[in-house]
């Protein structure tokens, strides 16, 4: 697949797992002409250490959902560590249902767990529904299905798909305090060849910027005079200073493009610290903004020759 890199035998996938969680039936839809081992994982942290390792050559985690925001596990997990790239986005519809097992009674619900992002969009529900009841955290919604299964726990919210896969019934259908609700995951691998330019791409990074006036709008002016628009941007705790932070961004375009890798180069020169997190296909159904011609690729290249024009001492 592009962006990734050469495998000996055939791919191999981490996913947050187990089977049964949203994340395994969005990289189903990554992969599904590609084949290839899947491995379910505990956690986003063991996916992205599987890649890291090269236990595995790519892990799909989930980034951020329409309603609850980012996923901090994934966020985090990208901006520390050995650097990872995002070779792909994958949007994915999620419909919550209140599984049990076969026979259990509504009142007979004594506890209920879920994924904590699951958790939250369900919270409002889940209080209607039951009562005085104080949802109990999991790994994620399949393994809160199993937890059903095994008798642990008396409810999950979990994809219907989850509670079939483990033998359950569902109580409840779309148990979502705002239905429709989407989540969008990543594939991620170790750095390799990028893949190409589709004329529709974003690109990810995170951004440390300095401490000093001015410094966040010295970032976006980079982009800003370049004609780039951000798809996202957002701040979360750097983690290794106290009220420091790092900006998590994605913006439109590839960095094969002259304004996207220009701008990137001078985010290098003005901010302490740039992560690169990868350009890829934008799948989300919307089109990029068009270029204004002063930013294309072709006025970089006119600038540039004109320059070096000027330097040959031909002006
Ligand atoms: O637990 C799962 O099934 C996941 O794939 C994780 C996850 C998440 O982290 O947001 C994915 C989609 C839903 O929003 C809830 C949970």
């Amino acid at each position: 697949m592009p962006g990734m890199p050469p495998s000996p035998s055939s791919p191999r996938f981490a996913y947050l797992g187990p089977e049964g969680t949203f994340a395994e039936a969005a990289l189903s839809r990554a992969i599904a002409t590609a084949g290839g081992r899947r491995d379910p994982q505990p956690s986003v942290a063991a996916a992205l250490a599987a890649v890291r390792s090269g236990d595995a050559d790519a892990a799909l985690v989930p980034l951020e959902n329409s309603v609850e925001g980012s996923v901090p596990a994934t966020m985090d997990g990208l901006a520390d560590g050995d650097p990872l790239v995002i070779t792909r986005e994958v949007y994915l519809d999620v419909a919550f249902v209140l599984a049990v097992r076969p026979g259990t009674a509504p009142a007979a619900v004594r506890s209920v767990a879920s994924h904590p992002h699951a958790l939250a969009q369900t919270s409002g529900r889940l209080a209607e529904l039951l009562p005085g009841l104080s949802p109990l955290p999991s790994a994620s919604t399949a393994a809160a299905a199993a937890a059903v299964a095994a008798g642990e726990v008396d409810a999950a919210v979990c994809a219907a798909i989850a509670a079939e896969r483990y033998g359950l019934d569902t109580l409840v259908d779309d148990v979502a305090d705002h239905p429709g609700a989407v989540t969008r995951f990543v594939l991620v691998s170790r750095p390799g060849p990028l893949p190409a330019p589709t004329g529709n791409d974003k690109t990810s990074l995170v951004a440390i910027v300095g401490d000093r006036t001015g410094a966040l709008l010295e970032l976006l002016r980079e982009f800003a005079v370049r004609g780039i628009s951000l798809t996202r941007i957002e701040s979360r705790p750097t983690r290794e200073r106290h009220w420091f932070y790092s900006f998590s961004m994605d913006c439109e375009g590839h960095v094969a493009d002259s304004r996207v890798g220009e701008a990137l180069a001078a985010l290098h020169r003005v901010c302490d610290d740039v992560r690169f997190l990868g350009s890829y296909a934008r799948a989300d159904g919307r089109e990029n903004r068009a270029v204004p011609p002063e930013s294309s690729d072709e006025a970089f290249v006119e600038a540039g020759q004109w320059l070096a024009g000027v330097r040959a001492g031909e002006i």
